[in-house]
């Protein structure tokens, strides 16, 4: 039997005030030279993650990282190894990136990159780049349509981009007049439309993608189609989001809801737990939560916040 070795990797995303992030062409002689990534390498004996990327920053383009946050963690098979990356979010630095090994640099937005290919291990970070910190779920239920939808025209005209409409007691084809609405809505921004429920049903309503109750999630055996991220409450659910290769995961609840005032809730410190075993995707924080408790979350190595009442307070 052959054993397979795993190469252990750190990465860093360089990422600039105005939200544009750096790729680096790899160098000639290595495996996928030619080929875009964020600049790192592998971890030499003893080494953490972080010191490697702090090392191999400055070796590789001569800058010094002062602030980095882990961020996901992604494992890939390719012909020349199996690899195992932990990519972390480099938000302040010293020095200009100068190319040390005869790469190419490029700043990128994301969603919107000009150059290609990126070596394939890479897909499920640049999709979560595209991921904004505050997740708002509708709340027709408790405002009324004609009450929500105004909040949304302001939240549009306000930035927001990306929407789950989960609103479960509405019966199928309210359901899909609603959505239809938001669509009409949405298209202008260029914002996503997140359908709750069936991959069928987002499909059928030519949604961006589809947010899976935790239920759903369990049941599914194949990645959907377009967007797609879940509920989750605890490991197991969790490992079947990455299984899948789902895009995010929503977990919680973090704090007492008024839907559900006695469940079990997680608290910052169970969900650092959980979400800190090194997911390939982004994972917000669900549960009472108000736009305030961003930093709070993100200090818990959450991408954000998921908003449901508070999405739609304090608009005007
Ligand atoms: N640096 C980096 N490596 C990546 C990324 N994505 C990805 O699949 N990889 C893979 C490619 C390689 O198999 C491995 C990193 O190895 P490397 O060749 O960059 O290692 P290194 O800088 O230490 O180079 P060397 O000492 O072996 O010359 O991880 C990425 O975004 N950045
Ligand atoms: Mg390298």
């Amino acid at each position: 039997m052959t054993e397979t070795k795993t190469t252990h990797v750190a990465a860093g995303i360089l990422i600039r005030p105005d939200g544009q992030f750096l790729l680096g062409s790899r160098p000639e002689g290595k495996p996928y030279a030619g080929w875009w990534e964020f600049p790192g390498g592998k971890l030499e004996a003893g080494e953490t993650p972080l010191q490697a990327l702090v090392r191999e920053l400055h070796e590789e383009m001569g800058v010094t990282v002062s602030m980095a946050q882990p961020w996901l963690v992604q494992t890939f098979t390719y012909p020349h190894a199996h690899v195992r990356l932990n990519f972390f979010k480099v938000t302040d630095w010293q020095g200009e990136p100068h190319p040390h090994e005869g790469q190419a640099f490029a700043w990128q937005v994301p969603g919107a990159l000009t150059v290609d290919p990126v070596l394939p291990a890479n897909t499920p970070i640049l999709r979560g780049l595209q991921l904004p910190a505050v997740l708002p779920f509708s709340n027709v239920a408790e405002l009324g349509e004609a009450a929500w939808l105004r909040q949304l025209d302001l939240a549009l005209a306000q930035g927001l981009r990306w929407l789950v409409l989960r609103e479960p007691q509405l019966p199928a084809a309210a359901y899909a007049g609603l959505a239809a609405e938001v669509q009409a809505r949405l298209q202008p921004y260029g914002a996503r439309l997140l359908v709750h429920g069936q991959p069928q049903r987002a499909h059928d309503l030519g949604a961006a993608g589809v947010h899976l109750p935790a239920r759903v999630l369990m049941e599914t055996t194949e990645r959907p189609e377009g967007w797609c991220g879940a509920s989750v409450h605890n490991a197991t659910e969790l490992a079947r989001a990455a299984e899948l290769g789902l895009d995010y995961a929503v977990l919680g609840a973090i704090q007492p809801t008024q839907s559900h005032p006695g469940s079990a809730t997680l608290g910052w410190d169970g969900f650092a737990a959980l979400a800190g075993q090194g997911w390939p995707f982004p994972v917000y924080g669900i549960g009472g939560l108000k736009q305030a408790d961003l930093a709070a979350a993100q200090a818990a190595g959450a991408q954000g916040v998921a908003l449901l009442r508070a999405a739609w307070q304090g608009l005007s």
